[in-house]
């Protein structure tokens, strides 16, 4: 069993995905952030390092897949914090749509992606966390990781903007959207149980 968390920064992934892990007893794969070596060079200058970063986060992601890929022919659980195609449809799209790519780099970008995407198998279950754009600013704050702290709230509501298109037309699988604005996983852990129940009604038909 494959689960999938997506959404905006600042959604509640690495949370949520780690809260899954341990109630089901699964193995979880978190973004290696600490490690990327373009990241802050990034969010300093959008232009210059878009391609680079871009590159990067395509090929850390789509090596975690093989790893998934692994883990379940061997009969493990695995809960995924962002996937690979948010890296193209969401972050490397809005890149190239808010003039922050070239052309020439996205196309090519794309023509990599899609010589690698046919390797990659869907989730079993895509958790999209909906997050509104208070509730995203106030949990990267919270967060407050320095790189993050002048991201600007165009970046986030164009991001969310293409995740809702993406999600409209997501077909790979079973899909659950779970909206966060309202609920605290960190702190009840009711609001835990209701996300576990829902999964499980999705997955497995169970209430
Ligand atoms: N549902 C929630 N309720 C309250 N705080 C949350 C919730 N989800 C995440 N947080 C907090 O918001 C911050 C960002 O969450 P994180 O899981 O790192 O988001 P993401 O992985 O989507 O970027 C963290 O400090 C986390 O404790
Ligand atoms: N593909 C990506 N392009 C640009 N930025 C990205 C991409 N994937 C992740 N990121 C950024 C967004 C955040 O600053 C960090 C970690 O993501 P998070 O949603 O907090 O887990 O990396």
């Amino acid at each position: 069993m494959h689960i999938a968390i997506v959404g905006n920064i600042g959604a509640g992934k690495t949370t949520l995905a780690n809260k899954l892990a341990h109630h089901f007893n699964w193995e979880v794969f978190l973004e290696d952030v600490d490690h990327n070596p373009y990241l802050k060079d990034f969010y300093d200058d959008m232009p210059r390092w878009a391609f680079h970063l871009q590159v990067y986060f395509l090929n850390s992601r789509f090596k975690q897949t093989q790893r998934i890929k692994e883990l379940q022919a061997a009969g493990k659980g695995v809960i995924q914090d962002r996937t690979i195609y948010e890296d193209a449809h969401i972050f490397a799209a809005n890149l190239h749509d808010s003039r922050l790519m070239t052309e020439r780099d996205y196309q090519n970008y794309l023509s990599l992606f899609e010589s690698m995407i046919d390797l990659v198998r869907p989730p079993d279950l895509l958790l999209y966390l909906r997050a509104d754009l208070p509730r995203l600013i106030h949990q990267i704050q919270k967060r407050n990781r320095d790189y993050e702290n002048n991201i600007k709230i165009d970046y986030l509501k164009n991001l969310n903007g293409h995740y809702e298109q993406w999600i409209a037309n997501y077909k790979h699988g079973k899909l659950l959207i779970v909206d966060v604005n309202h609920l605290d996983y960190v702190q009840n852990p009711e609001d835990l149980g209701v996300i576990i129940e829902r999964i499980n009604s999705t997955l497995f038909g169970l209430f």
